[in-house]
C-alpha cells in the first residue's frame, strides 16, 4: 500500500524485530542532545527560536518604524490609557491637533481619539479629550466613544485598509488598487458652493459665467458640523497631512480628513508627501478637508439642490464634502484654494501640464479636461513638471501637486508608455473594470464610466523632475479638443491671440469628468478652469500676458480633437501627430517655419510639421464636404464671438492697448 513508506515486495510485510517489540524510539528534544541519527539532516538544525507562541512570531514581524517615523499607527504596541513615557511627544500633539481639527462647534469639544486601526490588538495611545465635567445634559454617546485615527498611513497600510473593509478594493495584475469611488464618477460643478462674506464678497468672481455659487457662513457651519458629526461618529477616519506647492516659500500644509483608505491613498500620491522630519514638525494645517464621503447633505439645508454638497469657506480654510465620494472634488477643491491664495502673491495659478526639455526649455501645456495635459506633458524626451495644476512666480513654475491624475479610457501600452508603466503598487484606478481572475484591466471597457483614472506619485513617471519646480516657460501650447474639426491641428499665437483663446477657454467637453455629460459638446471656460477659478478671468488673463511678455514666451493653439470632418463624421487627430507637432514646438523649429493666415479665425498655421501629413495642416483640405466645412467654421466663430460678449466690457491689466488688440483678436467674419 502506499503511504507507509515500505517497500511492499511480496505480500510479506514486517518490521524489525525491535520495533515491533517497542514501537517507536523516543526522540530525544533536549538542548544539546546528540540527533539519533548524527548522520542524516545534519544541517537541518537551526539557531534557537526566540518566540514562544504564535502571537510571539507574529509580533516579531513588524519592525517598528524608526523614531523619525513617529505617527504610525496600528501595531505600535503603546501605552494604554492616558499616553505615558513611551509617547512620542509628536504622535500625541497630532492627536492633540486632528481632536482640534474634529471638535464639535456647538460641543465645544474634540473627540476621543486612539491611533491606529480599530481592529488592532496592540493597544495604542490616546488624547484624554479635555473638558470632563461637563452637564449631563451636555453628555451624548457619541462623547464617550473613541475614534481611531489612522494619520498618513503608508500605500501597503491603505492597501490592506481598503482592500479588508471598502467594497469594491482590488489588487490589479500590475499591483494597482482598484477602487469604486460610488454613484459619482466626476466632479459635481452645480453642487459646489463658496462662503460668501464681506471679504470674498469683494474679490471673488460672481454672478453670471462664475463657478462660485454662492452660500452663507452660517449654511457652511451647519455642514460642516454635519460632516464632522459623520466622520465622528465612525470607529476610525484616515488623516492626511501634506503639502501643496513645490516652491518652499508658497507651501501650503493641508490637512485631509476622510472616511475611505481610498482617499487617503489617492490623496497621498495626489499631495505632496512630507517627509519623516517635515511630519513630526507639521504643527496646525494651512486649510483642512472635511470629507464626508457618502455621506449626503441634508435637501432641508438652505442653498442645497441635491444630496451632494462641496462647500469651500476661505476665511475660515476649510473645505467640506458630503454625498460624493468622486476623489477629484479634493484635489480640484484645493486648486481653487490655490486659485485665490496664490495671485494675492503676485503668483499665477495655472491650470496646465508643465515639462521641461534637456536645455531647460519649460512649456506650458493648458486645457480642459481630456484635451492632452496629463497625456502630452508625459513626453519620454522631456522632464515631467506635473501635469495639471502649477505655479507662476517670479523665479519660475513650480508643480502645485505631488503626483498625477491620468485618464485611463483605451490607455495603450505602445501610445502611452509611461503612464501604462506607472499603473502599479501604490497607483489608485478608479471605476475600472478588470478580468475577475487575472485581474488584468480592460482599459477600453465603459461599464463603470468613461472617466476611469489613475492616479500615481509623480515619481512613477521615470523622468519626472524632483523637485518638480522650472524656470520661466518659453512655450505656452493652448490645447483645445475641438469636436468640429474646423480648428488648424497647430497654429502660431501672438500675445493678444494667446489671451483670446485663453480668456475663451474653448474645447468640446469630452465625457465623463462632470457628471452628466454623455457625448463630445462645444464649451467655453475661461483661463482652461472656469470651474476652478476664483477671482474674475481678466485677472489671471492679465497676470499671464505681463509674464509671457517679460519672459518673451511663445503662445500656440494645438487642436487634439477632430480633422476630416466634425465628431461623428471625422476622426481624432492621432495622438502620433500630436506628439509630433508637440516635438517641432519644443525643438525651436515651428517658430523658423513659413506660415500663411486662415480666414475667419486669423491663425498663422505652418507650411509644414516633420511627421505630420500636409494635407491636415489645413484643416479645409482633410474635409471632403467643403461647403459643410465653412458652415461648421462659421458655427464656431458664432460661438466664439457669444461667448466673447461677457468680457468685452473688461479691462485686461492696465495696458489698454493690449485690450483693445484682445477684443480684436477674435474671430473676423
Ligand atoms: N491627438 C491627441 N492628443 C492628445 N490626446 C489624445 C489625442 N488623441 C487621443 N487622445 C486621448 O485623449 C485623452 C487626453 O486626456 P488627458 O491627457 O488626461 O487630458 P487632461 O490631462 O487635459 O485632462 C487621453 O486619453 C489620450 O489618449
Ligand atoms: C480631475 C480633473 O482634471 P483633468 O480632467 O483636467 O485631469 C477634473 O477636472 O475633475
Ligand atoms: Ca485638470
Ligand atoms: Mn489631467
Amino acid at each position: 500500500m502506499a503511504g507507509n513508506g515500505n517497500e511492499n515486495t511480496g505480500g510479506d510485510f514486517s518490521f524489525s524485530a525491535a520495533a515491533a517489540r517497542d514501537a517507536l524510539p523516543r526522540i530525544t528534544t533536549e538542548k544539546g542532545a546528540k540527533s539519533p541519527t548524527p548522520s542524516v539532516c545534519q544541517d537541518d538544525t537551526a539557531p534557537p527560536v526566540n518566540f514562544q507562541t504564535i502571537d510571539e512570531l507574529h509580533s516579531l514581524q513588524k519592525k517598528r518604524s524608526a523614531p523619525t517615523t513617529p505617527l504610525r499607527g496600528g501595531g505600535v504596541a503603546g501605552v494604554t490609557g492616558t499616553s505615558g513615557p513611551t509617547t512620542p511627544v509628536s504622535a500625541e500633539n497630532m492627536l492633540q491637533s486632528v481632536s482640534a481639527s474634529l471638535a464639535s462647534l456647538t460641543r465645544e469639544t474634540g473627540p476621543k481619539l486612539i491611533r491606529g486601526d480599530p481592529t488592532s490588538l496592540a493597544k495604542v495611545a490616546h488624547v484624554p479629550h479635555t473638558p470632563t465635567s461637563l452637564p449631563a445634559a451636555d453628555v451624548s454617546d457619541s462623547g464617550l466613544k473613541f475614534t481611531h485615527v489612522l494619520h498618513n498611513l503608508s500605500p501597503a497600510e491603505l492597501y490592506e485598509q481598503a482592500i479588508k473593509y471598502e467594497k469594491g478594493s482590488f489588487v490589479t495584475s500590475t499591483g494597482a488598487l482598484a477602487t469604486l469611488s460610488g454613484a459619482k464618477t466626476g466632479r459635481s460643478p452645480k453642487d459646489k458652493r463658496v462662503v460668501k462674506d464681506e471679504t470674498t464678497a469683494a474679490e471673488l468672481w460672481w454672478g453670471k459665467g462664475s463657478p462660485n455659487i454662492e452660500m452663507d457662513e452660517q449654511t457652511f457651519l451647519v455642514n460642516r458640523e454635519r460632516a464632522v458629526d459623520y466622520l465622528n461618529s465612525l470607529d476610525k477616519v484616515f488623516v492626511n497631512d501634506q503639502y501643496l506647492n513645490w516652491d518652499p516659500e508658497n507651501r501650503l500644509k493641508v490637512r485631509i480628513v476622510s472616511a475611505r483608505a481610498y482617499h487617503s491613498l489617492f490623496m497621498h500620491n495626489m499631495c505632496i508627501r512630507p517627509t519623516p522630519e517635515e511630519l513630526e514638525n507639521f504643527g496646525t494645517p494651512d486649510f483642512t478637508i472635511y470629507n464626508a464621503g457618502k455621506f449626503p447633505c441634508n435637501r432641508f439645508t438652505h442653498y442645497m439642490t441635491s444630496s451632494t454638497s462641496v462647500d469651500i469657506n476661505l476665511g475660515r480654510r476649510e473645505m467640506v464634502i458630503l454625498g460624493t465620494q468622486y476623489a477629484g472634488e479634493m484635489k480640484k477643491g484645493l486648486f481653487g484654494v490655490m486659485h485665490y491664495l496664490m495671485p494675492k502673491r503676485k503668483i499665477l495659478s495655472l491650470h496646465s501640464g508643465c515639462n521641461m526639455g534637456k536645455s531647460g526649455d519649460v512649456a506650458l501645456f493648458f486645457g480642459l479636461s481630456g484635451t492632452g495635459k496629463t497625456t502630452l506633458s508625459t513626453d519620454h524626451n522631456r522632464y515631467l513638471i506635473g501635469d495639471d495644476e502649477h505655479c507662476w512666480s517670479e523665479t519660475g513654475v513650480s508643480n502645485i501637486e505631488g503626483g498625477c491624475y491620468a485618464k485611463c479610457i483605451d490607455l495603450a501600452r505602445e501610445k502611452e508608455p509611461d503612464i501604462w508603466n506607472a499603473i502599479k503598487f501604490g497607483t489608485v484606478l478608479e471605476n475600472v473594470v478588470f478580468d475577475e481572475h487575472t485581474r488584468e484591466v480592460d482599459y477600453s471597457d465603459k461599464s463603470v464610466t468613461e472617466n476611469t483614472r489613475a492616479a500615481y506619485p509623480i515619481e512613477y513617471i521615470p523622468n519626472s523632475k524632483i523637485p518638480c519646480v522650472g524656470p520661466h516657460p518659453k512655450n505656452v501650447i493652448l490645447l483645445a479638443c475641438d469636436a468640429f474639426g474646423v480648428l488648424p491641428p497647430i497654429s502660431k499665437l501672438n500675445l493678444a491671440q494667446t489671451m483670446y483663446h485663453f480668456i475663451s477657454g474653448y474645447t468640446a467637453l469630452v465625457a465623463g469628468t462632470e457628471e452628466g455629460v454623455k457625448e463630445p459638446r462645444a464649451t467655453f471656460s475661461a483661463c482652461f478652469g472656469a470651474a476652478f477659478i476664483m477671482l474674475h478671468p481678466t485677472k489671471y488673463a492679465a497676470m499671464l500676458a505681463e509674464k509671457m511678455q517679460a519672459q518673451g514666451a511663445t503662445g500656440w493653439l494645438v487642436n487634439t480633437g477632430w480633422s476630416g470632418g466634425s465628431y461623428g463624421s471625422g476622426s481624432r487627430i492621432k495622438l502620433a501627430y500630436t506628439r509630433k507637432i508637440i516635438d517641432a514646438i519644443h525643438s525651436g523649429s515651428l517658430l523658423n517655419a513659413t506660415y500663411r493666415k486662415t480666414d475667419i479665425f486669423g491663425l498663422e498655421i505652418p507650411n509644414e510639421v516633420e511627421g505630420v501629413p500636409s494635407d491636415i495642416l489645413e484643416p479645409i483640405n482633410a474635409w471632403a464636404d467643403k461647403d459643410a466645412y465653412q458652415d461648421t467654421l462659421l458655427k464656431l466663430a458664432r460661438l466664439f464671438r457669444n461667448n466673447f460678449e461677457t468680457f468685452t466690457n473688461h479691462k485686461i491689466g492696465d495696458d489698454g492697448n493690449l485690450t483693445e488688440e484682445i477684443l480684436a483678436a477674435g474671430p473676423n467674419f
